[in-house]
C-alpha cells in the first residue's frame, strides 16, 4: 500500500482527505501538532503527533512508511487573526512550510501537494477567477499562503520536488457518512456558524454587510464541499503518481451564492425561518470570490459531485447536530 504523509491529516479537510486516501487505496500518514486539529479526526491511518518542522519525526516517519507523496494542510488560516498577528503566521505559513518542504526533499520525497486559498487573488478584477488572474493578497493570510506558493517554485527549480498547488474555493459541508466535519474555534465560517444559530448552540447570525455591489446586497463565494474537495486531493495526487508536472489549479464550482441565498436555503431545508440580522461589513471581504474551475475540469480526474448548497447545509447540519469532537 503506497502511504502519504499528510501534514495537518487532523483538521478538517485534511481528515476528511484521509478518509478518500484509505478508499483509494493509500494509506494515509497524518503528522499533526493538534493545534487546531483532533486526535479523533485521524481514523484512517497512524498519527504522529510533532510538528511539520520536526526534522527527525519526519525523515522517521518517511523512512518507517516509505513515503513517495506529501499534503501540507498544516497551516494557520484565519484571516481575521492573520491581521492581528502576521508574525504567526509567516512563521507558520511560510517559515514551518518551508523547513517541510526541505524535510521532505532531504528525505527523498518527491511529490507535494499544498492547500492554498483563493484569498491570493486579493480583490477580483475579474467575475469569474481564473489561476491567471493577478495575485495582489489584502491580507497576511493570503500573502503567507502566496509566498510559500512561490518559495515552492523556486525550490522546485533546484531539486527534484513537484508540487500541485490547490487553491481552494469556500471549504464547506461535511463528510457524508457523518465521521468527519467542521470544529473549528473560534469558528469564523458562514455556514457552521449558520447551523450553530440554528441549533441554538452559537450565537445569533450576523450577515456582514448587505450593501454589496451584488443582486441581493450580501457577498458571493464559490461553496465547494468538502468530500469535493477532498477527492481533488486524490485525483491531483494520482495525476502526480502517474507523471504528472507541477501545476496550479483552483478548486471551486464556478458558481456563487449570496449569503442571503445561502440563509434561504437553509431555510427551505429547514421549513422555518432563520433569524439573522445585518451587522456592518467584515474588514477584507471581498464583494464576490468564484472560481473559473476550467482547468482543474480539464485536467484532473475531477468534478464536483456534493457541491450544491443543499447538501452542503444538510451535512454540516447533520455534523453541528451530532459532531464528535
Ligand atoms: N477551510 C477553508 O475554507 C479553507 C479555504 C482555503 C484554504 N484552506 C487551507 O486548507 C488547509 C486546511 O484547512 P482546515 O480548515 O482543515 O484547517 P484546520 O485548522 O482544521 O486544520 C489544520 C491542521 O493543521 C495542524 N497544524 C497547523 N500547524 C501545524 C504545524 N506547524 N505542525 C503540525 N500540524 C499543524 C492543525 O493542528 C490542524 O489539525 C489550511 O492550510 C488552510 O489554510 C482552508
Ligand atoms: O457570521 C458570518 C460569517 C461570514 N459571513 C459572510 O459569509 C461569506 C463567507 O464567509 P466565510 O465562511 O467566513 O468564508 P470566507 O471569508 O469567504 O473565506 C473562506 O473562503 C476563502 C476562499 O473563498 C478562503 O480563502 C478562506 O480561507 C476561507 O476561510 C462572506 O461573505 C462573509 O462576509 C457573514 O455574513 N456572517
Amino acid at each position: 500500500m503506497k502511504a502519504v504523509l499528510v501534514a495537518g491529516g487532523a483538521g478538517y479537510i485534511g481528515a476528511q482527505t484521509c478518509k478518500q486516501l484509505a478508499a483509494s487505496g493509500f494509506l494515509p500518514v497524518t503528522i499533526d501538532n493538534i493545534s487546531t486539529g483532533y486526535r479523533q479526526a485521524v481514523k484512517w491511518g497512524p498519527l504522529v503527533e510533532a510538528d511539520i518542522r520536526d526534522r527527525y519525526a519526519i525523515a522517521g516517519t518517511v523512512a518507517k512508511y516509505d513515503i513517495r507523496a506529501a499534503m501540507h494542510f498544516a497551516a494557520c488560516s484565519l484571516v481575521g487573526e492573520s491581521m492581528q498577528n502576521p508574525v504567526k503566521y509567516y512563521d507558520n505559513n511560510v517559515g514551518a512550510a518551508v523547513s517541510f518542504a526541505s524535510s521532505l526533499i532531504e528525505n527523498g520525497v518527491k511529490n507535494l501537494i499544498f492547500s492554498s486559498t483563493a484569498a491570493v487573488y486579493g480583490l477580483p478584477k475579474t467575475m469569474l477567477i481564473s489561476e491567471d488572474h493577478p495575485a495582489i493578497p489584502i491580507n497576511p493570510y493570503g500573502a503567507t499562503k502566496l509566498a510559500f506558493e512561490q518559495a515552492l517554485h523556486w525550490i522546485a527549480c533546484s531539486s527534484d520536488l513537484r508540487f500541485t498547488i490547490l487553491r481552494y474555493f469556500n471549504a464547506s459541508g461535511a463528510d457524508l457518512d457523518g465521521e468527519v466535519g467542521e470544529s473549528h474555534d473560534p469558528e469564523t465560517h458562514l455556514i457552521p456558524l449558520l447551523c450553530k444559530a440554528v441549533i441554538g448552540s452559537g450565537a445569533p447570525l450576523s450577515i456582514f454587510g448587505s450593501d454589496y455591489p451584488t443582486p441581493d446586497g450580501t457577498p458571493i463565494r464559490d461553496y465547494i464541499h468538502v468530500v469535493d474537495l477532498a477527492a481533488a486531493h486524490v485525483a491531483a495526487l494520482q495525476r502526480m503518481l502517474s507523471g504528472g508536472g507541477s501545476g496550479i489549479f483552483n478548486v471551486g464550482t464556478g458558481v456563487g451564492a449570496t449569503v442571503a441565498e445561502v440563509i434561504r436555503t437553509a431555510e427551505s431545508i429547514l421549513a422555518r425561518e432563520i433569524p439573522y440580522r445585518i451587522g456592518p461589513r467584515r474588514e477584507g471581504d471581498p464583494a464576490v470570490l468564484v472560481a473559473d474551475p476550467s482547468r482543474i475540469l480539464h485536467t484532473l480526474d475531477w468534478s464536483p459531485r456534493f457541491s450544491d448548497l443543499r447538501t452542503i447545509i444538510q451535512t454540516a447540519m447533520w455534523w453541528q447536530e451530532n459532531r464528535f469532537y
